[in-house]
């Protein structure tokens, strides 16, 4: 399971793994998840959109056939054979309908139509599907096999680059089959389906051999003769046998690769790219004026020699004056007030219960106490993003984000933006979770020309607020001239490694 509810996110390292989530608790309990000897890693999202900061749609593959004909089985083969970083795998199962006591009652002497069409919410499962193309989150319900109902709690999926929908009538619903690429129909002979379910329901759902043959000869291979068998039709690739099948699985492991490198996924170089030379700065840039003052606290912070403390308190002082100036851009309402004079003054207020701040970690973190300073219990959410070091491409490893964030207007805080694509991200997410663009102020002490244009360009209604923009930006994303990696100063770090594009 990736995303506990409140939107947060399972956090794990590493590199070059998979990563996937799972709607059916079957797939991926954990971060962590185990596949004979491969681990797969829950998280670490690249990007999910392209340079213009459009969504890249994921790529569905839908995946049918008869009950315990090998469907989960195959589902997990090829995501361990893509090695594809993130990959969502969500059920059918997720979609049964609550039963009534007098459908519960049925089921438990097995008297109850699990394997028609009517049994499941085909709409949820198409606005589910809808969403996850969008490259939004959803909320998945999670079933119980054995009490025929859905658990209390529910599971939330990310959007990813590929999501693998599984399920007896998958193909059933136009909807649904209009949302996949990819249609795969797993087809192993009625007897090993048969055998294969009475193994499975007795052990692992609670059923008895009696009770299993009776739902089997009554519904489930009635159901598979009239609804499902005739979807394999639909079908762009059948995989006789299963998941012992390595051909088949094979084939579409390289059809999805394909698919995907079409897509692209070189974001950040792309970002680095010189298009925007000479181009005038956008007019949503806002940036503070450089006073004697602001540039005497550039002096301090951009200096090697400064040491640890005063970088922290000029970076401090700096800091606290960006947030002031970017409150200042923030809506106000009109308020009336009387003087200790009996005057009345007309004046101007913030309303900071629609404000919230998010920072990106770790180095927009130093920007929270400032806010907080000035805009008492003022919300605060996080967003952790990293550089793969293997890629040089940003990851989403965790996101905290306030409730009911789509109603507020958001400081997006990062310490500084060198090509953009870790700010283009945050975005994203807010994006994603329904704030409005014109809702968001990026807020940084130090950014690059690149990245002014690459966030403005992709989008145009975000407003940028920063005490200074720097003409370059290196080879490893470093701005020229810069102030160095703000986080490890900061902090009293050292970074041991960074993205050498030499060795990617
Ligand atoms: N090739 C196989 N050989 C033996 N058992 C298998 C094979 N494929 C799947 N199974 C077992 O059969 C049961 C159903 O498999 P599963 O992949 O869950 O099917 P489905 O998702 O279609 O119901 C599971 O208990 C699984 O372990
Ligand atoms: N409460 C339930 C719900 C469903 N079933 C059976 O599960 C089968 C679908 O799951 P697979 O993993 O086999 O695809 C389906 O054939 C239903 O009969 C159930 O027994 N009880």
């Amino acid at each position: 399971m990736l995303n506990p509810p409140s939107s947060a996110m399972a956090l794990s390292g590493g590199k070059r793994r998979a990563r996937t989530t799972s709607s059916s608790g079957t797939a991926a309990e954990g971060p962590v998840v185990r596949y004979g000897s491969r681990t797969i890693y829950t998280a670490g999202r690249p990007p999910w959109y392209d340079s213009h900061g459009q969504l890249k749609e994921p790529f569905v593959i839908g995946l049918s056939g008869g009950s315990a004909s090998g469907k989960t089985t195959v589902a997990r083969r090829i995501i361990e054979a893509l090695d594809v970083q993130w990959v969502s795998l969500l059920s059918l199962d997720s979609f049964y309908k609550v039963l009534s006591p007098e459908q519960h009652k049925a089921a438990s002497n097995n008297e109850y139509n699990f394997d028609h069409p009517d049994a499941f919410d085909f709409d949820l499962v198409a606005e589910t599907l809808q969403r996850l193309k969008e490259g939004k989150n959803v909320e998945v319900p999670i079933y119980n096999f054995s009490t025929h109902s859905r658990e209390k709690l529910k599971k939330t999926i990310y959007g990813a680059n590929v999501v693998i929908f599984e399920g007896i009538l998958a193909f059933c619903n136009t909807e649904a089959r209009e949302a996949m690429d990819m249609k795969v129909f797993v087809d192993t002979d009625s007897d090993i389906r048969l055998a294969r379910r009475l193994r499975r329901d007795i052990s692992d759902r609670g059923r008895d051999i009696d009770g299993v043959i009776k739902q089997y000869e009554k519904f489930v291979k009635p159901a598979y003769d009239h609804y499902i068998e005739p979807t394999m039709t639909f079908a762009d690739i059948i995989v006789p046998r299963g998941g012992e099948n390595n051909i088949g699985v094979n084939l579409i492991v390289n059809l999805v690769h394909q698919q995907l490198k079409k897509r692209g996924f070189k974001l950040r170089s792309k970002l680095k790219q010189a298009a925007h030379i000479g181009q005038p700065m956008p007019n949503t840039l806002h940036v503070l004026e450089p006073t004697q003052q602001i540039k005497g606290l550039h002096t301090f912070i951009r200096n090697r020699e400064t040491n640890r403390d005063e970088f922290i308190f000029y970076s401090n002082r700096l800091m606290r004056l960006l947030i002031e100036f970017a409150l200042s851009l923030m809506p106000h309402k009109s308020v009336s007030v009387n003087t200790p004079q009996g005057f009345c003054y007309e004046g101007k207020r913030l309303d900071t219960t629609r404000l919230c701040g998010v920072s990106i970690l770790r180095a927009g973190e130093c920007l929270e106490p400032a806010l907080s300073e000035v805009c008492k219990h003022i919300r605060l959410g996080k967003i952790l993003i990293q550089t793969n070091l293997d890629t040089g491409e940003p990851e989403l490893h965790y996101l905290r984000l306030p409730k009911d964030i789509k109603e507020n207007h958001i400081m997006l805080m990062d310490a500084t933006v060198a090509t953009g694509a870790a700010a283009m991200m945050a975005i994203r997410v807010l994006l994603d979770h329904d704030v409005p663009e014109e809702n968001i102020l990026l807020v940084s002490l130090l950014m690059a020309e690149s990245g002014v244009h690459s966030v403005a360009y992709a989008f145009p209604k975000v407003r940028l607020v920063t005490t200074a923009v720097d003409p370059d930006v290196n080879d490893q994303f470093h701005i020229l001239p810069g102030i160095g990696n703000f986080g490890n100063r900061y902090f009293g770090t050292e970074s041991k490694h960074s993205y050498n594009p030499q060795s990617a």
